[in-house]
């Protein structure tokens, strides 16, 4: 049975992580509703009585704040569960420090790549393909650590 110490270094960085990585998450939200303003351009009918703008679903600067948001809950949502599971293999806590900490950079790095300053590929696969690296060695680990619980 692996006890966990809420005060120890790694687990306080797995949650300061997760924290950054939340609210970045909603940074994508202002970032959209930002840029809806600044086009007049609204989802809804009803989002366009006040500022008498369009219901338009093609601009490409709105539709690339939402594919980076689009990416980040397909990716940022399964480290806060594989973060937490992975904690409870015992895990050395430089390792797990370091896995957080690029994962986080790796994520940032992904939404101003692709959102903010779009870059020419390969550099937004690589900000989005190391994290999954991360993810999958976590899951991979939790997976391998409780496979003999069956
Ligand atoms: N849902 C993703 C799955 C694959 C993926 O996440 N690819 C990365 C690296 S090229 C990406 O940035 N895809 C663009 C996106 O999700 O909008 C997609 O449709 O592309």
């Amino acid at each position: 049975m692996v006890s966990i110490d809420l005060a120890a270094p790694v687990v306080q960085s797995y949650l300061f992580y997760s924290s950054v990585l939340a609210l970045k998450v909603f940074l994508m939200s202002a970032l959209t509703g930002k840029a809806r303003y600044q086009r007049n351009v609204f989802p809804n009918q009803e989002d366009t009585l006040i500022t008498k703008g369009k219901v338009k679903f093609d601009d490409p600067e709105i539709e690339r704040l939402r594919r980076a948001h689009l990416n980040d809950l397909e990716n940022i949502p399964a480290f806060w569960v594989l973060g937490a599971l992975y904690l409870t293999t015992g895990p050395s806590a430089s390792l797990a420090t370091t896995l957080f900490r690029v994962f986080t950079f790796g994520r940032i790095t992904y939404t101003i790549v692709y959102a903010i300053k779009p870059l020419p590929q390969p550099t937004r696969f690589i900000a989005f393909a190391i994290p999954l690296l991360i993810n999958t060695y976590m899951g991979l680990t939790v997976f391998l650590t409780y496979l003999g619980a069956y």
